[in-house]
């Protein structure tokens, strides 16, 4: 599918890889709406798309937001789940047991927010025209490699990826009747606001621990995959790792 003419949403596209692909579908001629729930006011990167702050999580708030996201930018084609945050907290430390309300927000954020846009953005791409080749549009998810090779700490965050991972091929046998494809991206280490409360010892760690090319991922390769997910019909039920072949330790 051609982005030029399509509405999309991107979640999470106020930041980092988000905001990346917010741009770079823009400059292929799509009708990009922001969903993030930071102010507008509060964003650095204006780039004049639609922005609706917007908390991924509430039912009632990502659907009037949808509803007002079509009026605006016409029917839905496209979703980039990239809205999500971290987490860093050992399952058992010297405080005690790892706490369940990080736990719970971690899931409730990343895997039932990532969840509750699918569905609800599905519903309204289903109800449209399909394209002459019977598709009607295309998800994205954002995993992490930590579904995989998740660190000491990474308990919360790595259950949370590991249900988008998880979830990704069920939702795109059922969604195919209706001509939607969902695909997950499972980035490595990318140079983001996310990112940047690493410390730096970690941060020159994972770098020399990526095979090639030795360095953080930039956000726009990232926005290159999620553009190339759309192009290639193909492409469907796969979690995708992007991550200079990093294994994690
Ligand atoms: N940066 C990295 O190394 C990696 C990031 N990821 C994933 O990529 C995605 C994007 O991460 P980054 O761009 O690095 O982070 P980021 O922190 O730069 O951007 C995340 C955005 O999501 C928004 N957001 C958070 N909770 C939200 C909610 N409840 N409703 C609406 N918006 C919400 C934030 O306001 C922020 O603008 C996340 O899901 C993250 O887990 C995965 C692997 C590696
Ligand atoms: C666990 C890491 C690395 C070590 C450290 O000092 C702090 C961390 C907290 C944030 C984690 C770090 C690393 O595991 C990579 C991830 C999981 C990072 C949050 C996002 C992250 O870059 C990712 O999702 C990679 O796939």
């Amino acid at each position: 599918m051609q982005v030029h003419n399509k509405h999309i949403i991107v979640t999470g596209g106020a930041s980092g890889l988000g905001g990346a692909c917010a741009a770079l579908f823009q400059s292929h001629g799509a009708n990009v709406t922001v969903f993030d729930q930071k102010p507008e006011a509060e964003v650095e990167a204006k780039r004049g798309q639609l922005y609706k702050q917007v908390d991924i999580t509430k039912e009632a708030e990502v659907a009037e937001a949808l509803l007002e996201a079509e009026e605006t930018n016409g029917d839905l084609y496209g979703l980039v789940n990239c809205a999500g945050i971290g987490s860093a907290k050992k399952v058992l430390s010297s405080k005690g047991p790892h706490d369940l309300e990080t736990f719970q927000k971690v899931i409730e954020v990343n895997l039932v927010g990532t969840f509750n846009m699918l569905r609800l953005a599905a519903e309204k791409m289903k109800s449209h025209e399909p394209e002459e080749t019977g598709e009607r549009g295309v998800i994205i998810n954002t995993a992490s490699i930590a579904a995989y090779d998740g660190q000491i700490g990474q308990a919360a965050y790595s259950a949370s990826k590991g249900g988008i991972a998880s979830l990704t091929l069920p939702a795109a046998r059922e969604l195919a009747t209706a001509g939607i494809r969902v695909v997950a991206v499972a980035p490595g280490v990318f140079e983001t606001p996310l990112f940047a409360s690493v410390p730096e010892e970690a941060r020159q760690q994972l770098e020399a621990l990526t095979p090639f090319p030795k360095r953080l991922g930039d956000p726009q390769e990232f926005a290159e995959l999620a553009l190339h997910i759309f192009q290639n019909t193909m492409m469907n039920g796969e979690t995708i790792r992007l991550d200079g072949a990093i294994r994690m330790p």
